[in-house]
């Protein structure tokens, strides 16, 4: 078990057996009873609609009932859609010492490919995933560290992480608009530092005792997600309900983190999602983080508490700091924003 638990996921895991006991969830974690999307579905946008005010509107609106939604019509190509999940299941599909190899080139280690949780050890139960996560900035800094396996990684995933840099800018201008603050007002640093993960969930035998990821909140300003086109697994929080989002292909699917509930000063807030397993066919997912430059301060937009009556709930902080508090802290982070 000690050395089982030192390797990668993939490379062990076999769907005939049972779950190794480190990987079974306390009974109030498991993933229980979850509601239908066709019954309550997460919102979906289409980017193309070309009255802005009705966008901004359906956005805003998605954002503040579910801090959910998806979007359709944006413009990404649906061929580099695929390709970029399949880049991916290669990668995941690569012996582990191959996988390792490819996240050493960075000196400063910000390219990591780890089982469960980057907390692994920290962590009584572990989650049933892998992942690969790694900075991708417009800049291009850092380009020489990325993965040359498989051999197309580099074209493939720079030209998805530029569509993601354009992507963004587009949602946070309309969510700019949707607040009152200046279109532009992310384009000074506030989404510079982005980076991509790629999940990879293989089928788990007994997923009624596991879950692929918890339930957490992201730590970003918002995030973007592509899912497997078949394969379910994200399920979002409402009203005390889980809520499975089946996937709708070529939509990715977008949410508030907690970055922006600072800078909003709580108008839109990050939401509870976790991913569960299933026992018949893994799951990828490519998830776009997007963080400022770490030496940014996060606070309320000034413009947002001129003319209102709120004063500031959160105090300013750095997203270092703010980084280094959900490393250590993970949920209980928020108690320390105010
Ligand atoms: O794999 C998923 O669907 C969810 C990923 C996610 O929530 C995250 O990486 O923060
Ligand atoms: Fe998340």
């Amino acid at each position: 078990m000690e050395s089982m638990d030192r390797m990668l996921l993939s490379s062990w895991y076999d769907v005939h057996s049972t779950v190794p006991s480190s990987y079974v969830q306390l009974p109030e974690n498991r993933p229980g009873k979850v509601v239908s999307s066709l019954h309550e579905p997460i919102p979906v946008i289409d980017l193309g609609e070309r009255h802005r005010p009705h966008l901004t509107k359906q956005i805003l609106k998605a954002s503040q009932e579910y801090g959910f939604f998806q979007v359709i019509n944006h413009g990404v190509s649906h061929d580099l859609m695929d390709e970029t999940l399949n880049i991916f299941k290669e990668f995941h599909g690569m012996p582990p010492k191959e996988k390792i190899n490819e996240c050493s080139k960075d000196p400063n280690g910000n390219f990591k490919i780890y089982t469960s949780g980057e907390n692994y050890k920290k962590n009584a139960t572990h989650y049933w995933k892998d992942s690969l996560i790694h900075p991708c900035p417009p800049s291009g800094e850092n380009f020489q560290y990325w993965p040359e396996k498989p051999s197309n990684y580099r074209e493939i995933v720079g030209k998805y992480s530029r569509e993601m840099n354009r992507l963004t800018l587009e949602i946070l201008e309309i969510l700019c608009e949707g607040l009152g603050l200046e279109p532009r007002y992310f384009c000074g640093g506030l989404c510079e530092n982005p980076s991509l993960a790629a999940h990879h969930y293989p089928p788990c035998p007994q997923p009624s005792l596991t879950l692929g990821l918890a339930k957490h909140k992201d730590p970003t300003i918002i995030t973007i997600l592509l899912q497997d086109k078949e394969v379910e697994g994200l399920q979002v929080l409402k009203d005390g309900t889980w809520i499975a989002v089946a996937p709708i292909p070529n939509a990715f699917v977008v949410n508030i983190g907690l970055l922006l509930q600072i800078i909003s000063n709580g108008r839109l807030a990050g939401v509870e999602h976790r991913a569960v397993t299933n026992s018949s066919i893994a799951r990828t997912s490519v998830v776009y983080f997007v963080y400022p430059s770490f030496e940014s301060n996060i606070e309320p937009a000034q413009a947002l508490l001129k003319g209102s009556n709120t004063p500031p709930l959160y105090k300013s902080i750095t997203c270092r700091e703010f980084r280094a508090n959900f490393y250590q802290k993970g949920p209980k982070v928020e108690e320390d924003l105010q």
